[in-house]
């Protein structure tokens, strides 16, 4: 007798900054308490969160950029150092998004193996998953330190999906980073538009979108419905 062939678990991949933490005020304190440290002009609040999306790394470059630095590597690594020690304390003044909680709770009760997909550094990613009590949910993650790729590289997010025990996943986010990483990855996309993106809506890959956290739970059985019919 052969055994029987495990069912794929309805899988539900979640980006982190933007989609389930508004975590930009945060973002943007640390980049200024490092520009005020160096007697540098500060940032908008407007920059700063237009700056978030591809990791703190690129956040620091963008913010050279913005003040009139150049792009020295050192200086560059200098500056990220000086970041992440204002970024790893607890999340101050980052809120999760209305809904969240109540609406991963739901997915859990529909039986959904849920993990996280972020280009946030580990360590702040842990701390502020366990400030919010977000961890429970997740049963496998990647932040920007787990793979040598980053997103939009569909890398990390195959990795997740991989973890889950699933051939697919439906992936959640906010931006034209996750938009594009779950295009090359040949994964569905739900969009929230709450959070940082830039790029008009009938410009970026999509298979749903939503406004509220309490659609969600809604999207995911409808997909599911559709994938399993
Ligand atoms: O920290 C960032 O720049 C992006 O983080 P995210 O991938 O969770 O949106
Ligand atoms: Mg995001």
């Amino acid at each position: 007798m052969t055994a029987p062939m495990a069912a794929d678990p309805k899988a539900v991949v979640f980006d982190l900054d933007g989609t389930l933490i508004d975590s930009a005020p945060d973002l943007h304190l640390a980049a200024n308490l490092v520009l005020r440290d160096e007697g540098l002009p500060e940032i908008s609040f407007e920059q700063a969160r237009s700056f978030i999306g591809k990791g703190a790394g690129v956040l620091i470059s963008r913010v050279m950029e913005a003040v009139g630095l150049g792009d020295d590597p050192e200086e560059h690594a200098r500056l990220l150092a000086k970041f992440m020690t204002h970024y790893e304390g607890e999340p101050a003044n980052t809120l999760v998004y209305p809904g969240v909680v109540d609406a991963l709770a739901r997915l859990e009760t529909m039986g959904c193996a849920m993990g996280l997909c972020t280009n946030k550094p580990g360590a702040p990613t842990r701390i502020a998953l366990e400030h919010f009590g977000l961890d429970r949910f997740f049963a496998a993650t990647a932040t920007a330190d787990t793979l040598p790729q980053r997103k939009p590289d569909p890398a990390p997010l195959h990795h997740v999906v991989r973890a889950l025990g699933a051939g697919s996943a439906l992936y959640v986010g906010d931006s034209e980073v996750d938009a594009e990483t779950a295009q090359r990855a040949g994964l569905p996309f739900a969009l929230y538009t709450g959070g940082y993106r830039k790029t008009p809506l009938a410009e970026l890959y999509h298979s749903y979108t939503f406004d509220h956290w309490d659609e969600l739970p809604e999207i995911v059985s409808r997909h599911f419905a559709r994938v399993e019919a």
